[in-house]
C-alpha cells in the first residue's frame, strides 16, 4: 500500500522575552519579546530559509511571545501565508504562585534544592496561584473555555501535567499534519517543548531535569513511521549557539 512519508517537525522556542531578560518566572503571563528576542526570532527564520526547511503549517501557543516569534520567523523565511493553529495546550507550563517572582530572590529565599525542584523536577508543581491575583489568568478571555469546564484552568503545573495536557493536541492536531508529509513548525516555550522532547525521545523522568531548550534556534526532528526521531534529540540548525544558550537557561537565577 502506498503511504505518505512522515513529515518533518521543527520546534522553535520563542525569542528572549521581557521577563526572561528580567529573570522573572513567567509561565502563562503574556509578556512581549525584547529587541534581542525579535532579533533571535528573525535569525530563526533565516536559519529555516538557509537550511531549506520551509514550514507548510504552524502550530503555536496562545501566548504573544510564541505568536510573535512565529510571525517574525515566518516573515524572514517568506512563509507568512501558511495555515496556523493556536492552542493553549502548547502554552508554557503554568508556574503557579511563582509567576511574576524574581528567580534570584526565589533561589535565595528557598534554597537550591527547592528552587530546582520547582524549576526542573518532573512531578513537583509550585504552589497554586490565587484566583484573581495580579499574575493569575483566571479572568483572561482566551481561557474562558477552560474556566467554564469542570476543573477550571490550571492554577499551577508540573512538567508531568504539561505532558498530559500537551499529548492530546500532539496526537489530534500535529501528528495528522506530519502523517500528511508536511513540514510542521511548532512555536512554543521552554517547558512545553521540554515536555514534547521528553515524549519524542523517550527521556526518563530523571534525565529530563537536565534538558534545557534555548530561545530562537530551530530544532529539527526527522521522524520515522512510528514517529520516533531518526536522530535522538533532533538537530539544532545552529548547534554551537544552541549549546551555549541552553547552558545559560540551566544557570538562570545565579
Ligand atoms: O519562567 C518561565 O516560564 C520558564 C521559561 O522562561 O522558566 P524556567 O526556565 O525557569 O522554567
Amino acid at each position: 500500500m502506498w503511504t505518505m512519508s512522515t513529515g518533518t517537525l521543527v520546534l522553535l522556542r520563542h525569542g528572549e522575552s521581557e521577563w526572561n531578560a528580567l529573570n522573572l518566572f513567567t509561565g502563562w503571563v503574556d509578556v512581549a519579546l525584547t529587541e534581542k528576542g525579535v532579533g533571535e526570532a528573525i535569525r530563526g527564520g533565516e536559519l529555516l530559509r538557509e537550511h531549506d526547511l520551509l514550514p507548510d503549517v504552524l502550530h503555536t501557543s496562545l501566548l504573544r511571545r510564541a505568536i510573535s516569534t512565529a510571525h517574525l520567523a515566518l516573515d524572514a523565511a517568506d512563509r507568512l501565508w501558511i495555515p496556523v493553529r493556536r492552542d493553549w495546550r502548547l502554552n508554557e507550563r503554568h508556574y503557579g504562585a511563582l509567576q511574576g517572582k524574581d528567580k534570584k530572590q526565589t533561589l535565595a529565599e528557598f534554597g537550591e534544592e527547592q528552587f530546582m525542584l520547582w524549576r526542573r523536577s518532573y512531578d513537583t508543581p509550585p504552589p497554586a496561584i490565587e484566583r484573581g491575583s495580579e499574575f493569575s489568568q483566571d479572568a483572561d478571555p482566551r481561557y474562558a473555555h477552560l474556566e467554564d469546564g469542570p476543573d477550571g484552568g490550571p492554577l499551577t503545573e508540573c512538567l508531568a501535567d504539561v505532558v498530559a495536557r500537551l499529548l492530546p493536541y500532539w496526537e489530534s492536531a500535529v501528528v495528522p499534519d506530519l502523517r500528511a508529509g508536511r513540514t510542521v513548525l511548532v512555536t512554543a516555550h521552554g517547558n512545553s517543548l521540554r515536555a514534547l522532547v521528553k515524549h519524542l525521545d523517550g527521556v526518563s523522568d530523571e534525565a529530563i531535569a537536565g534538558l534545557n531548550i534555548p530561545t530562537g534556534i530551530p530544532l529539527r526532528y526527522d521522524l520515522d513511521d512510528d514517529l520516533r526521531p531518526v536522530t535522538a534529540g533532533g538537530t539544532y540548525l545552529d548547534p554551537s549557539a544552541a549549546a551555549a544558550a541552553a547552558d545559560a537557561v540551566a544557570h538562570q537565577g545565579r
